[in-house]
């Protein structure tokens, strides 16, 4: 079976992902382009460095030659944010990249773009969900990889040029190139380390770069830039005095920064960095986007700015929707995903590290400081995050409490109001709030809650872990 999440397909390889699903879901791709009659554009594919990536590539690459459709193969492994530009650049319908992006090494999966190079909608990754499930038996069909490419339907292509010019032209290089600045790099073994050497290396950085290698067990470790999962960066950088360390995520969508005094910058902070950036250093103007479970200091920054800040369920498809409908010049994630008008319509860790050594560049300050201008200016507010594991019964019995009975425990503040939007989201009227809902991504509950000081955001924690019977 295969069924679409937050960001894409996922599952275990050789449980769920299997040659089988894969080409089941290649089939479905091609049924449906054939049934909106965008065959004749083909599609575009790429993968990561996980184990069966590429092999994945080829397998579905194999169904869409023998439905006479041409796919064209990113032929080295890739970030993510390469396969959308390419979309979004040469207008094919459709897109598709092997990844499993941040989820631990077992897992793989299959990320899908639409015209635009956005992440498929629910009403898309529903579609392709109906295609793959009315596909008969036998009808899945293929041809031998080598023949697809004799007969023209499957070409290799190494696009990677474009999509860093476009990066390089939108980037004050000449601010960066006369900082002279020192960074530390982070691929996590993942794929972001060719780019990113290549567009600060341009601008002459010194750059430097741990976990470059290729494993696909990620060093044991999940491929998620997080505090938990940069130790080794942030110890590199302090040794090193480098002016700041970037991490990326699997597939190089997700970003992670360590200041030059060794600390982890929460994505949160890097939403708020960049944006107070770009409307005050940049002259830019406009609104803000980020998920429920995002920083609501960036409702403050666009406050400050005479600005909005809209507010959109977790997924980043939802995220470049919004953007694109109210002009918004920056849209993220608290989970690490952020774009910036102007750019591709999809997260991308490399284009937000380029930014941010531009931002350094440019201010001529360090991370640490523009932060403490920021909070001086807009005000202060602390986030405390928690997941939590579960067994299936335990999941049935917190749905049932968060969303079918709409139950609330006893809180300490004043409500404002509840959204049900995607978990249940309760808004203090002192400006705090707190989320509990189930990730889209790995079997977990995410409880996220944001108050005036971080004491009392985990005491509104404890008190959801109470009220549903939580263990950490
Ligand atoms: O909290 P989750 O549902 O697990 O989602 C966390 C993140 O997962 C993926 O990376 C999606 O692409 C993001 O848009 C999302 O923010």
């Amino acid at each position: 079976m295969v069924k679409f999440g937050t960001g894409g397909w996922r599952a275990v390889i050789g449980d769920g992902f299997t040659k089988e699903n894969i080409q089941l879901l290649a089939q479905g791709m091609v049924n449906k382009m054939k049934k909106e009659g965008v065959q004749e554009r083909g599609v575009v594919m790429g993968y990561d460095r996980r184990f069966l990536s590429k092999e994945a590539m080829q397998w579905a690459a194999m169904v869409f030659a023998a439905a006479h459709i041409k796919v064209y193969l990113i032929n080295k492994s890739s970030p993510t944010p390469l396969v959308m530009f390419h979309v979004m650049k040469h207008e094919f319908p459709y897109g598709m990249m092997i990844t499993a992006s941040h989820n631990p090494a077992i897992y793989n999966g299959i990320k899908v773009f639409t015209a635009g190079g956005r992440d498929a909608d629910e009403v898309q990754t529903k579609d392709i969900e109906d295609y793959i499930r009315d596909i008969g038996p036998g009808e899945v069909k293929e041809i031998e990889y080598e023949t697809g490419k004799k007969e023209g339907y499957i070409e290799e292509i190494y696009p990677l040029n474009d999509y860093l010019d476009n990066i390089i032209a939108s980037v004050n290089m000449q601010a960066i190139r006369e900082a002279g600045l020192k960074v530390a790099l982070d691929p996590m073994y993942g794929v972001s380390e060719t780019s990113l050497k290549m567009i600060l290396m341009t601008a002459r950085c010194e750059v430097a770069t741990i976990h470059d290698r290729h494993d696909t067990l990620f060093g044991g470790k999940l491929p998620a830039p997080s505090a938990a999962t940069l130790h080794s960066l942030q110890n590199y950088v302090v040794e090193k005095k480098f002016d700041i360390g970037i991490a990326t995520d699997g597939d190089a969508d997700r970003i992670g920064v360590i200041d030059d005094q060794g600390n982890f910058l929460h994505p949160n902070d890097i939403l708020v960095l960049l944006y107070y950036y770009l409307v005050k250093f940049k002259g830019w103007s406009g609104p803000v986007v980020r998920n429920i479970a995002t920083t609501h200091m960036l409702d403050k920054v666009a406050e400050q700015f005479g600005e909005s800040c809209y507010e959109v369920p977790v997924g980043f498809k939802h995220i470049s929707a919004k953007m694109k409908e109210t002009g918004a010049i920056i849209g993220g994630e608290s989970s690490g995903g952020l774009t910036v008008n102007g750019h591709i319509n999809g997260k991308d860790g490399i284009y937000a590290a380029a930014l941010l050594v531009e931002m350094i560049a440019v201010t001529g300050k360090k991370l640490s400081g523009i932060m403490k201008d920021i909070r001086r200016e807009c005000g202060e507010i602390h986030m405390e995050e928690r997941d939590y594991k579960f067994t299936r019964e335990k999941k049935e019995e917190m749905y049932k409490i968060l969303m079918v009975d709409k139950r609330l425990p006893e809180l300490p503040e004043e409500i404002d109001h509840v959204s049900y939007l995607d978990g249940s989201k309760v808004y203090f009227k002192n400006g705090g709030w707190v989320i509990a809902r189930f990730s889209g991504t790995e079997p977990l509950l995410r409880i996220f809650c944001e108050m005036p000081n971080l004491e009392d955001a985990a005491k509104i924690c404890r008190i959801y872990e109470n009220f549903l019977g939580l263990q950490r």
